[in-house]
């Protein structure tokens, strides 16, 4: 990495397309391809590259809304991108998406502090006009392949950075976009940024491809390769005519659409006579050697994904030739499945991020923190995606090769958390297991331990890991030898912790010590992006029936207020997806409880369960100082009305806790946390 005078020496000298006048720097060969773009930044945007830069940024707002107006392309680069990241982020490479205009839109970065960049976040605004050379920017100038190495960033403020950026091709052959690998490493060589960028333009000519076949669902889709990682794709009807060209096609095939304004295959290659009639084919895929200009290509052609439309390309029509013939009514071929736009079975924090403002923020300040050991506190209602968010924490994290291990205090007996939490050496007490137990904290060492319903964690055992966290050792019982542990602590609660702190049932300074970073995961009812959470949902559960919400069905799910939050809204809609025969759920097919009215609640006879059910079960509000400011208010009658609910339910399963948890779709952490709060049980 230069020094800033040889950097602006450098990049003044190029650009005038003067020799290095000093022995101060080297300019790389790479400079002259990237002179152009030097030269356009201080003729044509008047920029210094001496000047101190700051990347600019939109609002929450303004990139929620360019993610919606980019949804295709997120949605059809997200699995091709998640599955290159894999392999790409063990290097401490991050792999960005950016629209036409060079805002990225969404990332699936490695957060590693040592690699990665804050400048290079969501919604920073990337354009060369905007932010001088870079890869996306330039490669979208330049609609190319762009690698721009460390000091070849045209601000010395991105020296540090190394990026690899392929422009993104629509249907209709349009720049729709940039694809970006780069990573945080003054010392990166530009052998291995040539390589990346090959990474980096194959996987813009999958998504490319991706969108193509989606876009031509209706048609035969040939598939050619044009140097070493681009494909022509063209889409014909069953009579051969063209539909559709992607940029690569047309790139290659640029004089003969031209000349001729094709409208048939044959005047691009030599007719096949082997390929008269295409219905044949189905769902098939066939190699063939067509002949173009006295060359043999070799060529993949697939049938259609959907039954073809008497008329050809889904509505699509390739621009460059005269309009296409009706296409013959065909048999349909066997239907080739779509890429159902299933939720991934481990949410990342951008799903649980969604397109809610809070929850952006959340998740910003998450990645913030991400890689140190700084804990984190999720706070929420139950079923907000507190153990989702936990999860995907994990899996951005640096530590996501080591293990996440996850430990309800709710749901293991006061009286085994102790063992399960800390271990224990062999015989430490009557019944330990022979060879011990190393204890959870043990086995999340380099990893994630995600502390669940930490609000019920008894006071001993609150001390104990408050000495762990403060000493960075755990003791397990019966050893007497301390080890020690790197974890990265999670905790969730849906309780008011300060209220307990309050009433001396959590300690103050565990509490100040595990809320490091306190995210609020903010309630169903209360997310502005409820409606496309809803959607999201209902794809994630239809299996690829393609299932749509009635504008009734819409409106009944956005008015209820979910008390049980994403868990009751995913039962909610998996029982309408098992119930519907249609295509399009109504709202008979949603069961939903209706809202509870706001007071006057009267609590049903309940029939005691044996043993399980207590009386005077107790609500929030009627027992101590708080039962004049609830009483009478909406919350009050609601937990009315799960208390009720909760006790009915016991009752009716003979005080089985696991049934019950079934019957109220509720976890059955969860239930033992309300049975404790409602003093339900003894
Ligand atoms: N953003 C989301 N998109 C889709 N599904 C989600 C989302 N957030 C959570 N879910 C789903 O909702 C359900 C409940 O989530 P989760 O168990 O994480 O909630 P929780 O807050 O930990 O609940 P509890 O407090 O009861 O333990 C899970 O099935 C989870 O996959």
């Amino acid at each position: 990495m230069l020094d800033l005078r040889s950097h602006v020496a450098r990049i003044v000298s190029s650009a005038n397309q003067l020799a290095p006048a000093s022995g101060d720097f080297q300019a790389p060969r790479a400079a002259d391809s990237m002179a152009a773009s030097w030269r356009r930044c201080m003729d044509g945007y008047r920029f210094d590259p001496g000047a101190k830069f700051r990347i600019e940024a939109v609002s929450d707002a303004e990139l929620k809304r360019q993610c919606e107006a980019n949804d295709e392309l997120i949605h059809y680069a997200r699995p091709e991108i998640d599955a290159l990241f894999g392999a790409v982020s063990v290097s401490g490479f991050s792999i960005s998406l950016g629209n036409v205009d060079g805002y990225i839109i969404t990332e699936r970065a490695n957060y590693h502090p040592d690699y990665y960049s804050e400048v290079e976040r969501p919604g920073t605004a990337w354009a060369e006009p905007s932010a001088g050379t870079n890869a996306i920017g330039t490669c979208l100038v330049e609609r190319r392949p762009v690698g721009v190495l460390t000091n070849d960033h045209f601000f010395y403020e991105f020296s540090a950075l190394s990026c690899a950026s392929a422009p993104l091709f629509g249907p209709d052959a349009e720049l729709i976009g940039a694809i970006n690998i780069s990573i945080r490493n003054p010392e990166l060589q530009r052998e291995t940024l040539k390589v990346v960028l090959g990474l980096s333009s194959s996987l813009a000519d999958r998504i490319g491809e991706r969108m193509f076949r989606q876009a031509f669902r209706r048609c035969f889709i040939l598939k050619f390769a044009i140097g070493a990682v681009d494909h022509g794709l063209i889409a014909v009807d069953g009579d051969f005519q063209l539909v559709g060209l992607n940029h690569a096609a047309r790139d290659m095939l640029r004089d003969r659409i031209q000349l001729a304004r094709v409208r048939s295959l044959w005047a691009v290659f030599e007719r096949d006579h082997r390929l008269a009639d295409l219905s044949r084919l189905g769902g098939t895929e066939l190699t063939l050697h067509l002949q173009k200009g006295g060359d043999a290509i070799s060529v993949s052609l697939s049938g259609p994904l959907e039954a073809p439309a008497p008329t050809a390309g889904a509505g699509h029509r390739f621009a460059g030739a005269a309009p296409v013939a009706e296409a013959r009514p065909r048999p349909a071929p066997a239907p080739a499945a779509l890429p159902p736009r299933a939720a991934p079975r481990v949410l990342t924090l951008d799903d649980c991020a969604g397109g809610d403002a809070r929850m952006a923020a959340n998740v910003r300040l998450v990645r913030r923190v991400l890689g140190g050991s700084l804990p984190i506190l999720l706070l929420g209602e139950t079923g907000v995606g507190k153990d989702a968010f936990a999860r995907a924490i994990h899996e951005e994290s640096p530590r996501r090769a080591a293990p996440f291990v996850a430990f309800n205090c709710a749901s293991v007996p006061d009286t085994l958390i102790d063992s399960e939490l800390f271990g224990y050496g062999s015989g430490a007490f009557t019944g330990a297991r022979r060879e011990g137990n190393a204890g959870r904290l043990v086995e999340a060492d380099g990893g994630t331990l995600f502390l669940d319903e930490i609000g019920d964690m008894p006071v001993s055992q609150q001390t104990r890991l408050l000495h762990v966290l403060e000493s960075g050792e755990v003791t397990p019982l019966g050893t007497g030898k301390p080890r020690r542990v790197d974890l990265q602590v999670i905790a969730a609660t849906n309780q008011n912790l300060e209220a307990q702190v309050a009433r001396g049932q959590f300690r103050q300074d565990l509490y100040y010590r595990l809320a490091g970073a306190v995210i609020d995961i903010p309630a169903l009812r209360a997310r502005s992006d409820r409606r496309a959470l809803i959607e999201n949902v209902l794809a994630s559960l239809d299996a690829g029936r393609g299932l749509t919400l009635s504008p009734e069905a819409l409106a009944l799910l956005m008015a209820h207020d979910w008390p049980g939050n994403v868990r009751e809204l995913r039962h909610a809609l998996n029982r309408a997806v098992h119930l519907c025969e249609g295509t399009v759920l109504g709202p008979a097919d949603i069961a939903i409880r209706p809202a509870v009215p706001a007071a006057g609640l009267a609590a049903p006879p309940v029939p005691p369960a044996p043993g399980a059910v207590m009386a005077g079960a107790v609500v929030p509000g009627e027992t101590g100082e708080d039962r004049t400011a609830e009483a009478g208010s909406a919350r009050h009658a609601i937990a009315c009305a799960e208390r009720d609910a909760i006790v009915a339910t016991l009752a009716r399963c003979g005080g089985n806790v696991k049934a019950a948890a079934a019957a109220l779709q509720l976890s059955r952490a969860t239930l033992y946390r309300k049975l404790q709060r409602y003093r339900i049980v003894s």
